[in-house]
């Protein structure tokens, strides 16, 4: 990943993006990849501010009284079923049940307070969860659809290689960023959206079907969730960079009426 630099460091919004819980070296760790830090700094011209995933024990929604967006990662991790009304299976696993009990609550009063939201990968399936809808697993295994798992290879740049269709839904949110020819994009999962939650809308899907990004329809600010990686090449693709761009102006935007309404307030 190669972001160019964006915005000064000084007045930059601030986005929360809550950690993965993840064991490596002996340690549990509260971690974010860097590929998402990363395109929110050079990309969105924002200051990433990683959010332990102890959402059982805190209510992060007072954070949003100190930070001007979310920013919702990929992880290979699955939300819980039982979050959505369904039993766990091994195929269901693995499950990371503090970023749930984190992301979940926050994701719905991110959009209540009317604060930008980007959600990707497991964001964007926590983001239809989190609203009420339920997530497929196994994709791959459902006849007629095609493998969305990324290739077989322990180099990332072929793992998140560009390399899948994704057709655009004329005259929504997303085509007002990217316009409404189809674009390439990569395609790293095994779960896809099964019931759409009834405050999405369907901006993109795949050539089978599968949904590819949706936005909020009640959404006061930019509230947007792809399935995709845009994160991983916002330095090099334009429709990558474009999106956090996208994301970068709403939270610049958020910011600067936050900073109205407070001057006005005295
Ligand atoms: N676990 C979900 C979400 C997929 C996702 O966020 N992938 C990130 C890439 C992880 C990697 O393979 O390196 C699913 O599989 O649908």
């Amino acid at each position: 990943m190669n972001a160019g630099v964006r915005g000064q460091s000084v007045g930059r919004p601030v986005v929360a993006v809550p950690a993965d819980v993840k064991s490596f070296e002996g340690y549990r760790w509260h971690a974010a990849a860097a590929q998402y830090l990363e395109a929110v700094a050079h990309v969105a011209g924002a200051m990433p501010l990683v959010v332990p995933a102890l959402g059982g024990e805190f209510d992060y929604s007072r954070i949003l009284d100190f930070v001007d967006g979310v920013m919702l990662t990929g992880s290979r991790s699955n939300v819980h079923p039982g979050n959505y009304g369904e039993a766990p299976t091994p195929a269901h696993e693995p499950f990371d049940e503090g970023r749930d009990a984190t992301t979940l609550p926050l994701i719905r009063a991110t959009l209540e307070r009317g604060l930008p939201l980007f959600a990707i990968c497991r964001g964007f399936q926590e983001l239809n969860v989190a609203l009420g809808g339920s997530i497929a697993a196994e994709i791959q295994e459902q006849p007629d659809r095609m493998d969305h798992r990324a290739p077989e290879s322990t180099v990332q740049d072929e793992r998140f290689a560009i390399r899948q269709r994704i057709d655009i839904r004329p005259g929504g949110r997303l085509a007002s960023i990217l316009g409404t020819e189809p674009i390439k994009v990569n395609s790293l999962h095994r779960q896809a959206i099964d019931r759409l939650a009834d405050d999405l809308e369907i901006e993109a899907t795949a050539q089978d079907g599968t949904i590819e990004a949706v936005s909020v329809k009640t959404a006061k600010a930019f509230a947007l969730g792809v399935q995709w990686h845009p994160e991983y090449w916002a330095g090099s693709d334009p429709a990558s960079r474009t999106l956090f761009e996208a994301f970068g102006d709403a939270l610049r935007g958020y910011r600067s009426q936050k900073a109205t309404l407070l001057s006005a307030a005295g």
